[in-house]
């Protein structure tokens, strides 16, 4: 009865009526009727941009107009857009400048802008993604993230640190006054500002300042400039626009050359860190070492549930590369902007020295604890944060799924380029965008300034998720570089230039030409040989 039933109904002309429209519906469902992508991509647009070609995109450009971030910032200048969209391949690049779609990005969407792009410099450099800036939002980077805010940069450890950092800072003003001491002398302060930084960033990680037999005056041995160059020389080369990031058949080509570069950089780096790790991973095994004295003594301690290494040994070495690189750029390259546009403003110069006085006399050093009162100082370091920052594009920011960006389609995947000159100098936040003014980020109520804005009306340290976790060791050292700087020696142009050239490299936002100023001690000439005593104990 039941299959003459069935038979009856296969045989009747409705049941193929019904079997054909539910045929349809599933196809309607599975291919034809739009997904959630396809809807949000109907509603809205992508942002505006050069049409691409296919399947490059607009990589033809891209190779025609170098550097490329000024290629980006022609494009979004005539556009007048503050976010646009440029096609790599297949990957959508979004750049942007304006403050409130960075807070979007950074605050309201951060859980899905964590993440960072696969490419082969920053897989090579961090030996697999082992370390925290260029890992993809996952369990890695949250145990790399968790062990330099918890365990190198928690305020306890750095107050630990803070006579190694005096140390630096001393043998900065000493290594200025060996230079400037008999009547004044030229001095360069690019270089001076680049040393204080890798001094100081060895000697938390490794309690060393030289890796050689290091100079009397307090100067950089060859060693040490090979050491900070190869240093800058890597970090030129993340993220640079190379070809084989965007065209994934090209991967194993080095059509641009970046590759060679880079891996020569990171053998030079290798060949000084390295031996010194091994070398202290044996001692502590060995047990003569039992005392830690750094952040490298810091990280091989570090001990999981099981009382076994918390860390391996290319974890080690991949994290403390990416620490010496982290530190190294930003603080030299602001003080040296900073100072270049008060030589051509020597009211404000005066006005800095006059706080430094005022809240450390003349007859002692400036120190940490000075800090909370010295806005004016704090003013001219973020002014020099707004306009000249290190590199205009942020580290990229990778979308974890389709979104809405101010009212734009973004797809899954899409590399996002927070442009940090292009916010510090939009128009629409700023008056007056190009000119330096510390005046603008005073508060009227006197109360401590910090370089952070959590507005992101100046981007120097980012917020959410993927923000900088080395904010307070980053801001002192780059506010103790220019406060020693300042208030140990009077600075004016040298004698044959009344003005200091303005002007930013082509390929980056560097100042063109290192900035040499003629420098001279203003302080009694005991303070400066208090220093030589303490080195001599
Ligand atoms: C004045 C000095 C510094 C400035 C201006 C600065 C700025 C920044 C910025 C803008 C980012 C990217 C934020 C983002 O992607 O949204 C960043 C990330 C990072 N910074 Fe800094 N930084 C400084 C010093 C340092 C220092 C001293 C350290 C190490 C102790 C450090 C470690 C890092 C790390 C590991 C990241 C990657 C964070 C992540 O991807 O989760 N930075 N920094």
């Amino acid at each position: 009865m039941k299959s003459s039933f069935t038979s009856m109904m296969l045989s009747h002309p409705i049941f193929y009526f019904f079997f054909m429209l539910f045929g349809i519906i599933l196809l309607y469902i599975k291919i034809l009727k739009p997904n959630d992508s396809t809807k949000k991509q109907e509603k809205h647009r992508f942002p505006p941009g050069p049409k691409p070609w296919p399947i490059v995109g607009n990589i033809p450009e891209m190779l025609a107009n170098k550097p490329t971030f000024r290629w980006i910032q022609n494009i979004m200048n005539d556009l007048n857009t503050e976010i646009a969209c440029i096609r790599l391949g297949n990957i959508h690049v979004i750049p942007v400048t304006s403050p409130s779609i960075a807070r979007e990005i950074l605050m309201k969407q951060d859980a899905i802008f964590a993440s960072r792009p696969l490419n082969w410099s920053s897989e090579h450099v961090s030996l697999g993604y082992l370390t925290i800036g260029p890992s993809p939002f996952g369990q890695q980077w949250k145990k790399m993230k968790r062990v330099i805010t918890n365990e190198l940069a928690s305020p306890l450890r750095l107050q630990w640190l803070h006579d190694k950092r005096a140390e630096e800072a001393d043998n900065l003003v000493q290594y200025m006054y060996n230079q400037c001491n008999n009547g004044g002398a030229l001095v360069d302060i690019r270089l001076a500002g680049k040393h204080y930084g890798g001094n100081l960033i060895r000697r938390l990680l490794f309690n060393k300042r030289y890796f050689g037999n290091g100079r009397e005056d307090g100067g950089p041995g060859a060693e040490e400039v090979e050491h900070v160059e190869a240093l800058l020389s890597v970090l030129n080369y993340l993220f640079a626009f190379s070809i084989s990031d965007y065209v994934p058949l090209m991967r194993e080509f080095d059509l641009d050359g970046q590759k060679e570069a880079m891996k020569k950089a990171i053998n030079t780096l290798r060949k000084y860190h390295d031996p010194i790790i091994e070398e202290r991973i044996r001692q502590w095994k060995n047990g003569i070492r039992t005392h830690q004295e750094d952040w490298l003594d810091v990280l091989i301690s570090l001990k999981d549930a099981n009382n076994n290494p918390f860390l391996t040994l290319d974890e080690i070495k991949a994290q403390i590369m990416e620490i010496m690189m982290a530190t190294i750029d930003n603080p030299y390259n602001n003080i040296e902007w900073v100072l270049a546009e008060m030589l051509n403003q020597p009211k404000l110069l005066q006005k800095a020295t006059e706080e430094l006085d005022d809240v450390v006399g003349k007859e002692r050093l400036v120190q940490e604890s000075n800090i909370p009162k010295l806005n004016y100082i704090k003013a001219c370091i973020r002014e020099g944060f707004r306009l000249h920052p290190i590199v205009d594009f942020n580290i990229p920011h990778v979308s974890m799924e389709d979104t809405i960006l101010s009212n734009y389609f973004i797809p899954k995947g899409s590399h996002i380029l927070i442009r940090r000159q292009g916010i510090g100098q939009n128009p629409k936040v700023w008056k007056d965008p190009l000119k330096f003014k510390p005046e603008r980020h005073l508060k009227n109520d006197g109360s401590n300034l910090t370089l952070i804005d959590p507005n992101l009306e100046t981007f120097t340290f980012g917020t959410g998720k993927r923000s900088c976790p080395g904010i307070t060791i980053g801001s002192t050292m780059t506010i103790m570089l220019f406060a020693r700087l300042v208030h140990g020696f009077t600075w004016t142009t040298p004698p044959n230039e009344h003005i200091i050239d303005l002007c930013e490299c082509v390929g980056d936002t560097s100042k063109a030409k290192p900035l040499v100023a003629l420098g001279k001690p203003r302080l009694a000439a005991e303070v400066y040989h208090k220093l030589d005593q303490k080195k001599n104990i």
